[in-house]
């Protein structure tokens, strides 16, 4: 039984894993269009000349915060759906000022790498804000160098939290060497160097997704990668073009580890965006001894995308950390309910990004796995995980953390007794039919 109480603003999630028997997941799914992407087709559409139509963007909450940021400063975006989305765009620079706050709801995304746009905007004055999750959240990470390029930028903690003031000039290029390695300080540094006079380079610890690089370049950008550094070309023009947004590997992410640990599974799931840079998850499961194997490869619209099957298997436990962790840190969570149902102890390092997403996801997900019966410890910068203590079932918090709360729904699918999940309405984030597809599983 798996039931959605939406009586209440907040909805609650049932599973009774007890009544699903032993018959395993079955069956094709197909996950909805990339996140990361979704943003990225809606902003560079906004900021380019022409028009840009987009397929497959995701409907989450999170793309619907980008959309209508940008429709508030004059960009065209036609009603949102995942068929086709036409974006009639307004030309580098020609953002209009906005006529009220900016709200990025719950997107650290939208909020990023819209700071770049913003304060390269000459003349124009913006304040963005977002919920408590977002304003909870560091910004000095893209405020500090924006403000090496000149930008102005005034919000709380010294411009560290939203509410933000932004008062939009021309910038200057920068080489910017980033401590960490984030695709949102990246992407927000290229977009802001897109329209200054000059080479803006950015330089990161380890690479991250690199989604904007290869659609910049789609646009009409001058781009150039060599290893962790990129290069992109100012004074830019950027065109409006098609883009076909492949499924979300994040979102696949919660069926790789479902199809993997509830016994007698074969799933299909199909379209999925197989990106180097995101598939830091199909390592590590192969590692654990999982049995995923990918068919039908192919390119769409600059990006590989292939169709995930997996089939149970008894994984056991790895080491996880270093370069990968940018390659799947949005897994993380999932991969600590794998790693619960592991044999031997798991560890994951060098991962302390998860301690400032919409929720203290190490906390989160160790505190919701303990109460399971789970043996999970925190570490500053990670997770230790001593797998095969069987999980039971019982109330549990999402922290209103879309990630957590799908994470914690795979868990108590293998769980006995009945899970209650609450704050489940928070999965439309980034997967408004997790929940239907996983009552259509069983
Ligand atoms: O650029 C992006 O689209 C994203 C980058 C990652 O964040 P960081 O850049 O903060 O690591 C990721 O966690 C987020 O879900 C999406
Ligand atoms: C961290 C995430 O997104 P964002 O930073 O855009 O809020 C996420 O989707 O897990």
């Amino acid at each position: 039984m798996i039931d959605l109480d939406t009586t209440q603003a907040h909805h609650t999630l049932s599973i009774d894993a007890d009544q699903l028997g032993d018959r395993g997941l079955h069956g094709r799914i197909t996950i909805p269009g990339d996140k990361s992407i979704s943003h990225r087709a809606l902003m560079l559409g906004s900021l380019a000349s022409g028009e840009t139509t987009i397929r497959g963007l995701l409907l989450g909450e999170d793309p619907r915060s980008t959309a209508a940021c940008f429709r508030a400063m004059g960009a065209e975006i036609s009603e949102l759906n995942s068929e086709l989305v036409t974006v009639k765009g307004i030309g580098l620079g020609n953002l209009r000022e906005p006529l009220n706050i900016l709200d990025a709801g719950n997107s650290g995304t939208t909020l990023r790498l819209m700071l770049g746009v913003l304060a390269s905007h000459a003349d124009r004055f913006f304040t963005v804000t977002g919920d408590a999750s977002l304003r909870s959240r560091p910004m000095a990470r893209v405020v500090n160098p924006l403000k090496e390029m000149g930008a102005q930028i005034w919000g709380r903690e010294s411009g560290n939290k939203a509410p933000l003031a932004i008062a939009g000039q021309t910038l200057k290029s920068i080489h910017y060497h980033s401590p960490i390695a984030s695709a949102q300080v990246k992407s927000c540094i290229l977009l802001a160097g897109l329209m200054v006079d000059g080479e803006t380079i950015v330089t990161e610890p380890e690479r991250s997704r690199d989604h904007s690089e290869r659609m910049l370049r789609a646009f009409g950008a001058t781009v150039e990668v060599d290893g962790n550094m990129v290069y992109l070309k100012g004074k830019a023009t950027l065109e409006g073009q098609p883009v076909t947004v492949p499924g979300d590997i994040s979102s696949a992410a919660f069926w790789l580890v479902a199809g993997s640990i509830v016994p007698n599974s074969d799933l299909l799931i199909e379209n999925v965006g197989v990106n180097p840079t995101r598939t830091g998850i199909l390592e590590v499961l192969a590692e654990m001894g999982a049995d995923i194997t990918l068919e039908n490869s192919r390119e769409v619209a600059g990006e590989p995308v292939a169709d995930l099957r997996v089939r149970s298997a008894q994984l056991k436990a790895c080491t996880i950390g270093g370069a990968v962790i940018p390659r799947l840190i949005d897994e993380i969570p999932v991969l600590a309910v794998a790693a619960a149902c592991a044999e031997g102890t798991t560890i994951i390092q060098d991962a302390a990004e998860l301690r400032v997403k919409e929720s203290d996801r190490i906390t989160a997900i160790a505190t919701q796995l303990n109460h399971m019966g789970a043996n999970v410890s925190e570490r500053a910068d990670g997770l230790e995980i001593i797998g095969g203590t069987p999980l039971v079932g019982t109330s549990l918090e999402s922290y209103d953390d879309h990630r957590i709360c799908m994470s914690l729904a795979i868990a108590a699918i293998v769980a006995s007794g009945k899970t209650t999940i609450d704050h489940a309405e928070s999965a439309a984030i980034s997967y408004p039919s997790f929940i239907p597809t996983l009552q259509q599983l069983y």
